[in-house]
This record gives C-alpha cells, sequence and structure tokens, in this order.
C-alpha cells in the first residue's frame, strides 16, 4: 500500500512495516516518524468527564502521535501492577496509540512510602518509567531510595520538580507581573532547587533522572551541567512553555494556568536554546485535560493545567523552525529512547515499523476549542492560526487519521 508522496518521497507499506522509500517520487508533505509523548494525563481512571483513555489517543492520533506515556495521577493513582494494567488494556482497546503507563513513585502520590515499583515493572504493561508528577517526590530520602531502586532494572524517575514549601499558594511566576496582579508567585528557585538536589542524587546513586516540564532559564544551567559530569539526566520542555510567557496572565484567564507557570520571555529564550543544543533531550506536551467546572471559574479555584497533543507539532515547527530531522530526534526518538518503548522512535527506512506522521506544512487552520477530540477545551491557543496540520497518522501501518480525520 502506497501511504504518501513526501519530502523523503513515496513510502509503501506492507503487513505494518515500511517496504520503500522512492525518492524519485518526492512530494511536499512531511514524514516523520510517529510522535511519542512522555508526558500525557489521560485522566483514566477517575475523571473521564475531562479526558478517557479513548478520546486522549484520538487527540493523540491527531497530533500525530504513535505511542503516549500516560502520567499516574489518577483516581485511584496508578500505584499498582492492577491500575497500570487496567490503563494499559484501555489503550489497547483503544487502538490509535500505544499508551505506555507510567507508575506512581509513591503510594497514592503522598510523598511517603514507595509504591510496588517491583510489580509495576514486571506487570504486563511493563512499567519503566516512575513519576509522581503533580507532586514532587521532595523527601530526599525517598528519592534516593526510589532512584536506587528502578537502578536495577533499567527504570526512570521522572521529577516535577517543584520544593513544595516555596510554592504555597503560588498562582503564577514570581516576579513583577505577578506583583502587578496582585497573585502569589511560583518562584524559579522552586523549580530549580529540586533540579540541583535529584542530579546530584542520580550522579551519587548512578540512576536514570529524567526532569519533566523544564520551565525556567537557571534549569537549563544545572541539566547542562549535570551532563557534563556524565550523569544520567534527561529532561523535556513543553510547546507551551517554548512560546508563550507570564505575560498572558494579565486577562487573569484561567486557561494560562499551569504547573510549572509560564516564565518570562529570557526563560523562553533559555529553553530554546537549551533544546537545541541538546541540554534538554525532548518535547512533551504535559497535555492536561480539566473540566469546564475545574478550569472555567477564577484564576485562583482553576486547576494548573493546559491541552497540548493536537497542537504540539505545530507549535514546536512556529518555535524552533522546520528542522525536520531534530523535531524527529526531540519529539519520537528521544522520548522513545527514555521511556524504553520498543518498536517506537525508529527512522523511517525499509524494514522499519510503520509509525509514521504525514504533517502538510502549508496549511493554515485557527485552533477551535470544540472542535477537538479532546473531552476538554482547555487549550491556550484557541483562535489562534496555526501553520501546519497533521494530515494521517499510520500505528504498524494502520491509518489512525487520514485527511486529518481520526479514523474511529
Ligand atoms: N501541568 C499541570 O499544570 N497539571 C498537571 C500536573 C503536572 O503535570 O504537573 C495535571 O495533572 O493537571
Ligand atoms: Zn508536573
Amino acid at each position: 500500500m502506497i501511504i504518501a508522496n513526501t519530502q523523503l518521497g513515496e513510502i509503501t507499506v506492507e503487513d505494518g512495516v515500511i517496504v520503500s522509500i522512492d525518492s524519485d517520487k518526492k512530494g511536499q508533505k512531511v514524514a516523520l516518524p510517529g510522535l511519542v509523548d512522555l508526558h500525557t494525563h489521560l485522566r483514566e481512571p477517575g475523571r473521564e468527564d475531562a479526558e478517557t483513555v479513548d478520546s486522549g489517543s484520538r487527540a493523540a492520533a491527531l497530533g500525530g502521535y504513535t505511542a503516549v506515556c500516560a502520567m499516574a495521577n489518577t483516581s485511584p493513582v496508578a500505584d499498582t501492577a492492577g491500575v497500570v494494567e487496567q490503563v494499559w488494556r484501555l489503550g489497547r482497546e483503544a487502538g490509535l496509540v500505544d499508551v505506555q503507563p507510567i507508575g506512581a513513585v509513591t503510594v497514592g502520590l503522598a510523598g511517603e512510602q514507595l509504591a510496588e515499583l517491583g510489580a509495576m515493572a514486571d506487570s504486563a504493561a511493563r512499567v519503566r518509567v516512575f513519576s509522581d508528577d503533580g507532586h514532587c517526590v521532595s523527601d530526599p530520602r525517598l528519592m534516593r531510595r526510589a532512584l536506587e531502586y528502578v537502578k536495577a532494572f533499567d527504570g526512570v524517575i521522572a521529577q516535577h520538580a517543584e520544593e513544595p514549601r516555596l510554592t504555597v499558594d503560588a498562582q503564577m511566576n514570581e516576579g513583577e507581573v505577578a506583583a502587578r496582579l496582585g497573585l502569589t508567585g511560583w518562584p524559579a528557585v522552586a523549580e530549580e532547587a529540586i533540579i540541583a538536589r535529584d542530579v546530584l542524587l542520580a550522579g551519587h546513586v548512578g540512576a536514570r533522572l529524567h526532569i519533566c516540564h523544564v520551565s525556567t532559564a537557571g534549569s537549563v544551567e544545572l541539566i547542562r551541567w549535570a551532563k557534563s559530569k556524565g550523569w544520567r539526566v534527561t529532561a523535556e520542555v513543553t510547546p507551551h512553555h517554548l512560546l508563550l510567557t507570564e505575560d498572558r496572565a494579565t486577562q487573569y484567564d484561567p486557561v494560562f494556568k499551569v504547573n510549572p507557570p509560564l516564565r518570562t520571555e529570557a526563560d523562553v529564550l533559555a529553553l530554546r536554546e537549551g533544546l537545541a543544543d541538546g541540554t534538554i533531550d525532548c518535547v512533551a506536551t504535559d497535555h492536561a485535560p480539566h473540566s469546564v467546572e475545574d478550569k472555567e471559574c477564577e484564576w485562583a479555584y482553576a486547576r494548573p493545567g493546559m491541552l497540548g497533543l493536537e497542537t504540539a507539532l505545530a507549535i514546536v515547527v512556529q518555535t524552533m523552525g522546520p528542522r525536520w530531522d531534530r523535531i524527529a530526534e526531540w519529539m519520537s526518538f528521544a522520548p522513545a529512547r527514555i521511556a524504553g518503548l520498543a518498536g517506537q522512535g525508529r527512522p523511517l527506512e525499509v524494514g522499519a515499523p510503520a509509525n509514521i506522521a504525514i504533517f502538510d506544512p502549508e496549511v493554515r487552520w485557527t485552533v477551535d476549542p470544540t472542535a477537538q477530540a479532546s473531552r476538554s477545551r482547555n487549550t491556550p491557543y484557541a483562535g489562534m492560526e496555526l501553520r501546519g496540520r497533521i494530515e494521517a497518522t499510520y500505528l504498524r501501518g494502520e491509518p489512525t487519521v487520514l485527511n486529518g480525520k481520526a479514523t474511529r
């Protein structure tokens, strides 16, 4: 089956595998390896009103993804083999992307007692990434134990870096804008202090640490330093932190409330530079759907988080340029490597699994929060005109998106 005429050539797929790429027949469309998201909140079990594994998988496929890692802050928390297996099974039933559950580090995300990391690793879901995301593993002794534990099976701890004692009642980035708006600040140091501590712990233990949603220039510097030491540290940045700044808060529209908060222009530029020079390994969406009740209210009461799956690629192209080889690294190869996902994040070549995203770089479209696959509508890009859109996505040769529409 010929699937597309792309910048690489005409791609033909059989039995879920790429069988030829005819470079004599090139087209304008961009073929990328199926994107992989290291940080997705699917909300099932527990908040199926905001998102389900099925609706989130559809949003992912429409964004060009063929795999997503589902964060553990569900209800119940994904802190046992039973819950991670449930999410994994729901992903298989939806059948639109590979859903790889992330396991919680601590029981109930309470930060007090290690969860059954080994049982989750040995389960059918084969968990390798553990995170209390939404919360920071703030107890340094527990963090050390977690790193030691996962080292045995080459797992990784993904840290939501936020010293909770420095962010009590925090509403947005600490600084002039927060002062002017009368909102309590979330200082850069709350993120940086945990990153500094954790890269030292990872170096000491010799285990793998991944830093979620890096948001400050200082964090980029710390990670650059940790990597120069040879420590096993990786990091992600979100599309929204590559584009948006704290100034968005001035209208008190809670769609722009997120953890970590939108920062300054200088931070945005440092994040782009860190991604470009390899200090930051990958882009992850932190797709965080929230119901209307939880989001369309007063800023102080709104839950933090924004949608990301359906717009990520266009925002990365807008902020980093049409550097397709680098984008393949940031949004497919690197996240698949970090999460240890077999068959995902492979270069498009003959013999590789046909996990493919076809992107039309020229089409312009306006983001409509009510016309998305996500059950929620908290996109920060509502009404914005974006350039470039996913036209088709293939998971092991099966189309999950065709002509910009999900196939199921
Ligand atoms: N990013 C957010 O603001 N919110 C996330 C949690 C998280 O990623 O920290 C959520 O679960 O809603
Ligand atoms: Zn987080």
